[in-house]
């Protein structure tokens, strides 16, 4: 990339989340990750180049430095931080504008400062060896938090019971962020069980919310519409991809091949998150796997063996998550007390890497964290960066890249799904990997308490209310049947 030339033309918009929007090459795979600010406060937050950079910067050493080595080198890339020339950016942020949706335009591109951050493309493959030519898919899942604490400082029972991510739904549906509960439980989804994972990706497809992506050739062709209202049209989808997963002569109908195409991809997205080439396996604790909120059958989550591949992604990103082993309650304290001790000796802030460096020391401050508290600022300062770590695992994104190649192609990470079937090449790799802030720690403290709050009123005196809620996409009864069943609408 020659900044001295960036021409917008060569870029075009490609997403955004609350934090930053991305552009992409039209030509290369690669992408530019530029921050945003909110409209409100946007003369007040405008960093100089030299502080946004540092910002940035700061994003890449902690990929490098501290999500690499606990992900996994193979899944994680931390891209560049680059200055672009101004005129660029202040033409960029006018072409990509249109594209926006409107949900997202509470926060502005920054156009001030010219940093961004520049990665791969994950929605392409570096190696694509199709020789029928068909573009890649691409999946992306925001799986978010995959374990229920077992923390002695939670005080409320049903977080022992109801994972964050059931209970948050209610919360969010209240306050108009979705109009309809997502059926997903990220509890299924790692809980390795082949079937659970299963019914956990149709339900994602169902409700993708904003957790759930489908990209075509590095285009968006699934995800969640900003009219909540517009049904998401699984039929259009399965249209996509059927040359991927049906012989190009079949004789089966609309309704029959878009049943079987969506089930062979949810076959490749469970190979793909399992996929590990460590033989040994984690087992999951048995008070981790199960959320009273999915819907599952009963036995189905008895029945099962509990436990992921070790290394896969998703044993990657759960045991991340898992250094939240306090939960928020039981950090609260800790992090009061590490308030206090910088109150005392503020210069102090700067030896304990509260803002950084993401060093090697910031790591094994992580690592290196006694595991009983001994009174200490070292054990309370450990504790509040294991939790920002794991809070950066419960927010980060899986995104699987797959193309068809031949069996002559001879991939070493190939899936083969069926042997009559095409093979798939793939990689897997997660993103979203920025540093939550330290003072966002009272912030968290009082989300949860209004999220488990308004669970136990909302939902506890009337549990049906799950249960009996529409079933609009029409998929069988879980646990009976983990085919898809459309309903004609
Ligand atoms: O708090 P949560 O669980 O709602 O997560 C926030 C996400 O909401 P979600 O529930 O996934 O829709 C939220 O996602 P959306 O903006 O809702 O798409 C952000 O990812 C936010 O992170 P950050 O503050 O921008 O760094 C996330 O905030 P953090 O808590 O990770 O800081
Ligand atoms: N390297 C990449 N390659 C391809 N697409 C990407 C890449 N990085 C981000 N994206 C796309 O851009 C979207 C927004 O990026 P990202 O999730 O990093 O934003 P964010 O503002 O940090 O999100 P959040 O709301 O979680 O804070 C992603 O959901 C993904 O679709």
């Amino acid at each position: 990339m020659e900044l001295d030339k960036m021409d917008e033309n060569d870029w075009k918009y490609h997403g955004e989340g609350n934090k930053s929007l991305v552009v992409s090459n039209v030509q290369h795979a690669r992408v530019l990750r530029l921050l945003k600010y909110s409209t409100e406060d946007a003369e007040n937050s405008h960093k100089t180049t030299e502080q946004a950079f540092r910002h940035i910067q700061n994003i890449v050493d902690y990929s490098q430095n501290v999500m690499k080595p606990l992900l996994g080198e193979k899944f994680v890339h931390n891209g560049e931080a680059v200055k672009l020339p101004l005129d660029f950016v202040r033409q960029l942020s006018l072409k990509v504008q249109q594209e926006r949706p409107e949900s997202r335009c509470d926060k502005v591109m920054d156009t001030f400062s010219g940093c961004a951050l520049c990665l791969p493309n994950l929605t392409q493959l570096s190696c694509c060896c199709s020789r029928e030519h068909r573009p890649p898919l691409c999946i992306e899942i925001k799986p978010k938090c995959g374990f229920l604490p077992s923390s002695r400082h939670v005080t409320k029972e049903i977080k022992h019971k109801v994972c964050r991510f059931c209970m948050h739904q209610h919360f969010k549906l209240a306050h108009g962020k979705w109009k309809r509960l997502s059926r997903y439980c990220p509890l299924d989804l790692f809980s390795g069980n082949k079937q659970r994972m299963s019914l956990a990706i149709k339900h994602l497809i169902e409700e993708p919310q904003n957790n759930f992506k489908i990209f075509k050739g590095g285009e968006c062709i699934y995800s969640c519409k900003d009219d909540a209202d517009v049904l998401q049209d699984v039929d259009e989808l399965a249209q996509h991809l059927r040359p991927y997963f049906l012989p190009s002569g079949s004789l089966m109908n609309g309704h029959q091949s878009s049943k079987v195409v969506l089930n062979e991809l949810i076959q490749v997205i469970v190979s793909a998150l399992l996929s590990s080439w460590d033989p040994r396996k984690t087992h999951l604790s048995e008070g981790r796997v199960r959320c009273e909120a999915s819907l599952l059958h009963r036995d189905l989550l008895r029945n099962t063996n509990h436990c992921l591949p070790k290394d896969c992604v998703l044993d990657k990103i759960l045991g991340t998550q898992m250094l939240d082993s306090l939960d928020i309650e039981g950090l609260n304290p800790l992090f009061k007390r590490v308030e206090q001790h910088l109150q005392d000796f503020p210069k102090e802030r700067s030896s304990l890497q509260i803002d950084g460096p993401y060093s090697q020391s910031f790591l094994e401050k992580i690592q290196n964290c006694p595991t009983e508290d001994d009174g200490s600022i070292e054990y309370a300062v450990g504790k509040v960066h294991q939790y920002r770590v794991a809070m950066t695992a419960k927010d980060c994104s899986i995104m699987i890249t797959i193309a068809t190649c031949g069996e002559e192609d001879g991939l070493d990470q190939s899936l083969e799904i069926q042997p009559s079937k095409p093979h798939f090449t793939y990689s897997v790799s997660i993103l979203d990997l920025d540093p939550k802030p330290y003072e966002s720690i009272p912030h968290q403290s009082r989300l949860d308490s209004k999220i488990v709050n308004h669970y136990l009123r909302s939902t506890l005196p009337n549990n049906q209310e799950l249960a009996n809620q529409s079933v609009f996409l029409g998929w069988d009864r879980e646990g009976e049947d983990c085919t898809l069943v459309f309903h004609p609408v």
